[in-house]
């Protein structure tokens, strides 16, 4: 792993529960913590503040912010902090919410300008606007952008999507993908959204019952079917993929990925640019010959890892080994059977939808 932005072993007993949590994350990108309900999520990122005195230690950025009887207190740690409500001083207008952080920062230690934070998050139009005017959607763009402009040396995003409607929320997640490539800081983000693991995740930690289970790049976490990531119907997996080619004819354009090339809707992205690649394992199904007139598009030549059978179920979930990654089909027990599905068996992955995460 590249140089580790955050090192932490954290413990903390709350009531009944116990964190117990070991981070060590990179230090930049978006690392989303994942887990159930209850899991720690919040307890952890708030343990991380300094909210909540855990014992054990924590070290941000090459800084040691706790260890042993060492405890940096929550307001003297250079952090951002958003939570689901994005909390604004509601008498003050929006310039001013996002002023007031970015004033203390001494200029040479400012990361972002002020214009340039506003302008990546679109909030030119509403800077004379009263905070408590604003839209749910809008409060936690200012949110971000406010902790943003605090210049912090870490930023931690608490599920601050998880109140907003479907709109506000497609509106955010693009805004917040933009972000991971100018952040030059780890930024931690809570969620229970399978959708915003896959569009945001760098790095995925995969909390339960206060213990950090697995943590590692999402496109292995995400197609391990052992893991506990939710309902598998929903279950997806991100690969990287290169644009090889446009067709403006078709309006297509064709990726290369590990086992062969996919064509997804034309996408604006320049030759050999990389982007990420979503496949829902419900959209994929397996041949042992390659398919020929059918109209899916997408064959992947793939062998088979491993078949994870469901409880009480009529699906059998399938890992696929493309080359350098894997995906997921979620098929029926009765296809595996009848093709006689085993492991390292060779076979064509056939893909029905292809979402482009760019
Ligand atoms: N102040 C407290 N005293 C006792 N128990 C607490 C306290 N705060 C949280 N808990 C318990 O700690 C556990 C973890 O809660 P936490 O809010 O960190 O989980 P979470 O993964 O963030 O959940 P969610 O996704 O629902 O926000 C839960 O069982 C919760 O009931």
């Amino acid at each position: 792993m590249p140089e580790l932005g955050i090192d932490a072993q954290l413990r903390l007993q709350q009531g009944a529960f116990r964190l117990d949590a070991r981070l060590q994350l990179p230090a930049t990108g978006i690392s989303v913590l994942f887990g159930r309900s209850g899991s720690g999520k919040t307890t952890l990122l708030r343990a991380i503040a300094g909210l909540e005195r855990a014992e054990g230690f924590l070290r941000v950025g090459g800084q040691l912010w706790q260890e042993g009887a060492h405890f940096r207190p929550g307001h003297l740690r250079p952090l951002g902090y958003v939570d689901q409500s994005g909390e604004l001083f509601p008498h003050l207008d929006v310039r001013a919410n996002l002023a007031f952080g970015y004033r203390r920062v001494p200029r040479a230690r400012r990361r972002l300008g002020f214009d340039e934070a506003v302008a990546l998050f679109d909030l030119e139009a509403l800077l004379g606007q009263r905070a408590e005017q604003l839209s749910a959607g809008q409060r936690q763009r200012v949110a971000i952008v406010r902790a943003l402009l605090t210049s912090p040396d870490l930023l931690l995003l608490d599920a601050p999507l998880a109140s907003l409607d479907r709109h506000s929320r497609a509106e955010i997640l693009p805004l917040l993908e933009q972000l991971r490539e100018r952040l030059q800081i780890p930024l931690l983000y809570v969620t229970h959204s399978q959708d915003e693991v896959t569009r945001l995740a760098d790095h995925l930690v995969l909390l339960d019952k206060g213990q950090t289970l697995a943590s590692g790049p999402p496109s292995r976490l995400l197609s391990d079917p052992r893991l506990p990531l939710g309902h598998p119907d929903e279950a997806a997996v991100v690969i990287i993929g290169q644009v090889e080619r446009h067709d403006h004819h078709y309006q297509l354009s064709t990726l290369r990925v590990p086992g062969g090339t996919l064509s997804v809707a034309l996408c604006r992205l320049p030759p050999e640019a990389e982007t990420r690649v979503r496949i829902f394992a419900r959209d994929v199904s397996i041949a042992l010959d390659p398919p020929h007139r059918s109209s899916i598009l997408n064959t992947l030549s793939a062998r088979i890892v491993d078949l994870f059978y469901e409880r009480d179920s009529a699906r059998v979930m399938v890992r696929l080994d493309l080359g350098s990654a894997c995906i997921l089909a979620r098929i029926t027990r009765l296809s595996a059977d009848r093709l006689g599905l085993e492991p390292n068996l060779p076979v064509y992955a056939q893909i029905k939808s292809v979402a482009m995460m760019d």
